[in-house]
């Protein structure tokens, strides 16, 4: 159902204007970079030789072989990260296959042109290998390369779900900006226990109330299927976004896997792959991913709290494409998008919950009718964000349908109306002081605890603080300083194994907050922490000169961040140093050495690309 829409707030359009300004340079060169890549109407396999193509065909079945000599029906590449690690990619196994299928009947071929790795930072969270975690967004963008790199393709369909998957393989599909690309969620496994239900026996089992067996059935309870996790963190963050850009087929993100209408969906994000290669109807995704349609995903990540992992990912993503956004852009609009979504860690229901309410396409509705989106973009299935937003049905015949949006939620307490939003302002914000500049998720944390000031504990690992804990050091008004988790230092691990115990420390009535040039999960939030703290200790950041004790304050109505210590006294620290050795190696670390050093600040997405025409000349926020 279509809303009448405002007109576009001043403060989008303004901070979009700034963005387009502010990229004009770069985002030039990269367009006429991909124009010139471009093959609009001759299918890029006619670049190779014989011998390439031969190479290229080689291992096809007969028929797809013909079509393939022929150069004439595009070729797709699927790109996918499949693997039995994520519950959310286990589902990708079969795609392949349907994607092929729908080629052939349509007279083209399509080829797995590569795997990508995948993490699952559920497995690693709170052990070394989520060290490796945030670069693993570039390996991934990396291997997307390496499998397109073989210019056999016309249009390409990437899977995936999580956390650094969809944001590498969009870096990845960005730099073959050239190529019409649609990208193809599996979908959230069914509800299991409750997300708030786990969070408590957590804590109890953290409080030493219960065993490591009935944690271990709690967890197995919740995460119990083929299928993304079903809290709101970055997985389904990226769900959401991929929505708003209109990289999805609409309201694909949250139909169940391994269901018929997940293979419709499957087999129609091919056919449209292959739409898009017509020369009348060609879109590159460099095309498709301009600066109105990242200022789209900014402001759906604020109206639905998103995860904070996405003031990393979106910057990291739009450079490629050419296009510069800092983290003044998401706090200003945060300051005029409402929050429309309570979904856990912002709430207690979940993804499953949220779709049944009205889902993506709602929100996605409602803040186009309040001025909040722009609607003149492009998508996958035409211009016009709003002529993409539906629900996908299968109608008796089979056929695949997209049926109007509801026009109220089905269930105000999980997703509201932007007239009557659950908070008027996003779920972000930007945090400046004397300490540097760091986001803060406000969205999950109780207003009653977005001012802390308390003094100081300074800890070198989430080991060490849980030690303190279990020691009993930590019943009392403190906050909580994580220095040396930044990119260069350590690769920037999620620090969500902390959760649990700062969030008992909180219900126990203590004022507790987190500070960090580290990240936490998606998943995280009901504890004010100070995230992404740019300039790193690590590269000389002022973090490293806080000790034990000083005040900190953590405002997040005014956005200020500082210690408060006086200048002479300031001026006199030596900054602390880190023994980053056990960081170095260990379970491929060693071989991520390379990376961390490559590594750009966090509000620049902690980038390990050093991209062409890239200046980073401007400070954040002009
Ligand atoms: O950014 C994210 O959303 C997290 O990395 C998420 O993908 C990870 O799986 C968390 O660890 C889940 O939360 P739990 O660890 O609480 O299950
Ligand atoms: S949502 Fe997180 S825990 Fe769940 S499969 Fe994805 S990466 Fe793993």
């Amino acid at each position: 159902m279509e809303k009448p829409a405002m007109s576009l707030h001043p403060v989008v359009a303004a901070v979009t204007e700034r963005i387009i300004a502010r990229s004009r340079p770069t985002r030039t060169a990269y367009l006429a970079r991909i124009a010139a890549a471009a093959r609009a109407g001759r299918v890029h396999r006619a670049d190779l030789s014989c011998t390439n193509l031969a190479h290229g065909f080689a291992g096809m079945p007969a028929s797809a072989k013909l079509r393939l000599r022929a150069e004439e029906a595009p070729n797709l590449a699927i790109v996918s990260a499949y693997n039995d690690m994520l519950s959310a990619h286990q589902p990708l196994s079969a795609f392949p296959a349907w994607i092929k299928d729908e080629a052939e009947r349509a007279g083209a071929t399509a080829q797995f042109a590569g795997g990508v790795p995948a993490m699952c930072d559920g497995i690693t969270q709170g052990q070394p290998g989520m060290e490796l975690s945030l670069f693993s967004r570039d390996v991934i963008a990396l291997s997307t390369a390496v499998a397109l790199s073989h210019n056999m393709f016309d249009a390409a369909l990437y899977l995936g779900v999580c956390d650094k998957i969809v944001p590498g393989l969009l870096i990845g599909a960005l730099a073959f900006g050239h190529l019409p690309a649609v990208f193809v969620p599996a979908g959230p496994m069914p509800s299991g226990l409750p997300n708030a239900e786990k969070a408590r026996i957590r804590e109890a089992y953290t409080a030493g109330r219960v065993d490591r067996a009935t944690l271990l059935e709690s967890e197995a309870a919740s995460y119990h299927a083929p299928g993304t996790c079903t809290f709101y963190g970055t997985a389904n963050s990226n769900q959401m976004l991929m929505e708003a850009m209109g990289l999805h087929l609409p309201g694909s993100a949250f139909v169940l896997p391994g269901t018929p209408l997940r293979e419709a969906l499957v087999r129609a994000a091919a056919r449209t792959a292959l739409g898009l290669t017509r020369p009348e109807a060609f879109l590159p995704v460099g095309q498709l991913v301009d600066e109105k349609t990242l200022v789209n995903a900014i402001v759906t990540l604020l109206a639905t709290g998103g995860s904070t992992n996405h003031t990393l990912h979106l910057v990291a993503i739009a450079r490629v494409a050419g296009i510069r956004i800092d983290w003044t852009d998401f706090d200003e609009l945060s300051r005029v998008v409402p929050l429309l979504a309570r979904v856990y860690p912002n709430g207690e229901a979940d993804v499953n919950a949220f779709h049944a309410a009205g889902g993506a396409g709602f929100v996605l509705r409602e803040l186009l009718a309040a001025g909040r989106l722009h609607d003149a973009v492009q998508t996958v299935s035409g211009p016009g964000l709003g002529r993409h937003l539906g629900t996908p049905a299968l109608a008796p015949d089979g056929r695949l349908t997209w049926e109007p949006l509801p026009a109220e939620s089905r269930d105000e307490t999980v997703l509201r109306p932007a007239h009557r939003p659950f908070s008027p302002e996003g779920g972000l914000r930007l945090l400046t002081g004397n300490l540097g500049r760091a986001v803060i998720k406000t969205s999950a944390v109780d207003p009653a605890h977005w001012q802390v000031s308390a003094p100081a504990r300074v800890f070198a690992s989430q080991e060490a603080l849980i030690a303190a804990y279990r020691a009993g050091a930590l019943n009392t008004d403190f906050v909580a300083v994580l220095p040396f988790q930044g990119p260069r230092a350590n690769g920037m691990p999620e620090l969500h194994k902390l959760t649990p115990t700062l969030s008992l420390l909180q219900r126990q009535g203590h004022r507790v907050a987190l500070v960090t040039d580290g990240r936490m999960s998606g998943a995280s939030g009901k504890v004010p922490a100070a995230l992404h703290l740019t300039p790193e200790a690590a590269e000389g950041g002022p973090l490293a000169r806080i000790r034990d004790g000083d005040p900190i304050r953590i405002d997040a109505h005014a956005g200020r961040l500082e210690v408060e210590v006086t200048a002479d006294a300031w001026a006199q620290r030596t900054p602390a140093s880190a023994n980053l050795a056990a960081s170095a190696q260990g379970l491929g670390r060693e071989l991520f050495a390379g990376l961390r050093s490559l590594a750009g600040p966090a509000e620049e997405g902690a980038s390990t690309f050093l991209l062409p025409d890239w200046v980073s000349s401007s400070a954040p926020g002009q």
